[in-house]
Order: structure tokens, then C-alpha cells, then sequence
């Protein structure tokens, strides 16, 4: 029986004598892509800092590619897992392609002989995002939404195959996004990817998750196929929006068009 490629079992995890997550449990089979949902402050960054092991959990347990977490040094792990944070710092000083590089250093031996190595796999995710043209631009001065895909490319050329991507699609205009969120697809398909995604637009974690897992107030309100999990009822209870929920006739897919805030009784 093959494992997932990464579990949380009865997983809790807080800031302080603060407690953000209660009783977590999932499980992401290996090529699946699994969207995060849910309300601002609801656990969703707080989740992917507990998986990844940058925040302590105060209970339970994460299984990563078989091993537990903390089980494996941090280059290791990042051979396994990549994580592209919410709106990272703008790094100062560096371009584009040694940006990219930094995606390199866990496949680095002690010696830099492997830089020449990594410059293929660093100029092929810097194509992929659409970079191309702009390596030895300096990340600072780039805009938001090039500057997101410049850390994308980072993420790919880490060549990991488990990802966890909080909003990825910040900063982006529409035609990026789809650009990008295509682009996962892709990706995943051709190198079996497992993808996890924080999404804020409900629509987009629709179109392109497997499955939906909704959080809300650091627990697991909804867990499931997007059709079975998006309805006006979660839409009103958890995101606070009157909504239309509709199956698109192309992607087969829900689709929510929000109309106003819901009023609280
Ligand atoms: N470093 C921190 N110290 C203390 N509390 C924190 C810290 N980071 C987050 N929190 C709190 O934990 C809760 C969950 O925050 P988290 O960032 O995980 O939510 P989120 O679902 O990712 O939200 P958003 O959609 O707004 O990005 C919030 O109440 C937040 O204020």
C-alpha cells in the first residue's frame, strides 16, 4: 500500500498560549491537489507553518512522504517539500536567476562544482513562469505580480515533489493567475506532483483542486470534492456571502457568483 504523501493526524498548533489549530486532520494522496480554504484568520498560513515544522504543533502528529516530520534534516526535507510562503520579503540585492539559484541549495554537495548542473533547472523554471528576458534583473525593482513568479520559479527549480503554495497567485492580474494556476497543472501532471494550495478565490481552488478542505475558526468544517463542498449554505455560514452556486458548462465545476455580505441573525 503506498502512503500518502502527507498526512496530519489530531494535529493542534498556536502562537504562545494562543491556540490557532484544534484537532487537524488530513491526508493528501500523492499527485492530488488539494486547495485550503477559508476566512481570514481561520488557520490557513498557521496550518502550512505547522506542516512544515516552522511553527511547533502542541499535539498530534505529521506524517511527511512516509517519515514523520522531524525526521528528516531541514535539506531533506527540502528535497521533498517545497514551500512558497504568503508574500515573502523582497529579497535586497539579488536578480532573478539568483533567486532561482537559492531553489538549488538543498540538491548542492558541499562542493560549488554543482552550480553548472543547476543552471538548466534554474533556466527552465525561469521560461515556465514566464521570466525569460529577465535574470539578471534585480528582484527588488521588479513589480509584485513578476516578482510572485520570480519566487515560483524558485520553488520550481527546488524540485520537490510535494509543494505547499500560499496564494501564489498574489499580486497576480487574471490572465497570470490562469496562467499560473495552468501551469501547476501541468506540472504536476508531467512530474507527479503533490500540490497544496491556500486560494482565496473560491472559483479558482474549484476549477483546479481535486479536493477542498475549508477551514474555519483552526478547525475542518468541509473536506471533499469541490461540487460536494461548495454550497450557498458554506458560502453564507463560513464566508459570510449571499452566493448563486452553478455548475460551469465547460469545466464541470462549481461556480459561485457572490451578490452581498450576508447579514448576521
Ligand atoms: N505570529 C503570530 N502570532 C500570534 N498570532 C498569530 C500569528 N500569526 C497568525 N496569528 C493568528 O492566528 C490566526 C490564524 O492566522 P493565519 O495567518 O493562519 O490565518 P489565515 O487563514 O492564513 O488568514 P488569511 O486568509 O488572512 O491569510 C489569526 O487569528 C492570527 O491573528
Amino acid at each position: 500500500m503506498t502512503h500518502p504523501a502527507l498526512s496530519a493526524h489530531h494535529l493542534s498548533a498556536g502562537y504562545r498560549s494562543e491556540p490557532v489549530l484544534r484537532d487537524i486532520s488530513l491526508s493528501v494522496a500523492r499527485g492530488e491537489w488539494l486547495a485550503l480554504i477559508g476566512p481570514n484568520g481561520s488557520g490557513k498560513s498557521t496550518l502550512f507553518a505547522a506542516l512544515t515544522g516552522s511553527l511547533a504543533a502542541t499535539g498530534g502528529h505529521i506524517m511527511i512522504d512516509g517519515k514523520p516530520r522531524g525526521a528528516r534534516t531541514a535539506r531533506e526535507q527540502a528535497k521533498v517539500l517545497a514551500l512558497l510562503p504568503q508574500s515573502p520579503p523582497p529579497p535586497a540585492g539579488i536578480t532573478v536567476s539568483e533567486l532561482v539559484m537559492q531553489g538549488r541549495h538543498p540538491h548542492r554537495g558541499a562542493l560549488r562544482f554543482s552550480e553548472a548542473a543547476d543552471r538548466a533547472p534554474v533556466a527552465e523554471a525561469i521560461a515556465l513562469v514566464g521570466l525569460a528576458g529577465y535574470e539578471d534583473r534585480y528582484v527588488e525593482r521588479l513589480s509584485g505580480g513578476e516578482r510572485q513568479r520570480a519566487w515560483m520559479a524558485m520553488t520550481i527549480a527546488q524540485a520537490a515533489p510535494i509543494w505547499l503554495l500560499d496564494e501564489p497567485t498574489t499580486f497576480l492580474d487574471l490572465g497570470h493567475q490562469f496562467e499560473l494556476l495552468e501551469l501547476i497543472h501541468t506540472l504536476r501532471e508531467q512530474r507527479g506532483l503533490t500540490v497544496i494550495t491556500v486560494l482565496h478565490d473560491i472559483n479558482q481552488a474549484a476549477r483546479f483542486a481535486d479536493r477542498l478542505l475549508v477551514l474555519n475558526h483552526g478547525t475542518v468544517i468541509a473536506d471533499g470534492a469541490p461540487s460536494d463542498v461548495i454550497t450557498t449554505e458554506l458560502l453564507r455560514d463560513h464566508f459570510g456571502v449571499e452566493a448563486s452556486v452553478s455548475i460551469d458548462d465547460v469545466t464541470s465545476r462549481p461556480v459561485c457568483a457572490p451578490r452581498a455580505a450576508a447579514r448576521s441573525q
